[in-house]
């Protein structure tokens, strides 16, 4: 991950409002590289899976280091995100859970609820957001590994022909 961050940013229309707002802090932001925009606009009703999963994959793909995504709860976009493989997406609404969401669980993606919490306090996690680094060498890089391995395993499986397929593709 370069220093500055590239953000992918998107929402349905339940949060359209925040993920404007929010874009434009990334966009004033000295840690933000690049913002991408995944939609949806004013006038967009596309639904949360949609966006969501376009933004994952934008960071699977490694065209941007982190998402930051807005429903009406943020965990609609939570789970959509989470359906890519190598995302990692939490909800989080407070510091915290912000600063471990990096610090523990090396997520890529952070979603926001417009319904849930208040604009200046998603602004502030945002801006907390930015200064955190995941250290590959810390105690959490081991049991970040560990899901990891749990997907790559199960698409070995899959490619294999699993036990619960009854062995299909093998
Ligand atoms: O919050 C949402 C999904 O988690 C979304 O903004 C609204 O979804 P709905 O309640 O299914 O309309």
């Amino acid at each position: 991950m370069t220093d500055k961050l590239r953000i992918v940013v998107g929402s349905d229309d339940a949060g359209h409002q925040y993920k404007e707002a929010l874009k434009q802090d990334l966009l004033d932001s000295a840690l933000v590289a690049e913002v991408t925009d995944v939609g949806v606009d004013a006038d967009g009703h596309t639904a949360y899976p949609t966006v969501a999963i376009a933004a994952a994959e934008m960071v699977a793909r490694g065209e941007a280091d982190r998402a930051l995504l807005v429903c009406g709860t943020g965990l609609g976009v939570a789970i959509a995100a989470n359906k890519v493989k190598g995302i990692r997406a939490v909800t989080a609404h407070d510091s915290f859970s912000v600063e471990r969401a990096i610090l523990s669980n090396n997520a890529q993606v952070l979603t926001f609820g417009q319904r849930v919490v208040g604009l200046e306090l998603a602004r502030r996690l945002a801006a907390e957001w930015l200064t955190y680094r995941f250290d590959e060498s810390s105690a959490s890089a081991a049991k970040v590994q560990l899901m990891s391995d749990y997907e790559t395993a199960d698409d070995a499986g899959a490619a294999n022909g699993s036990a619960a397929d009854g062995g299909a593709a093998a």
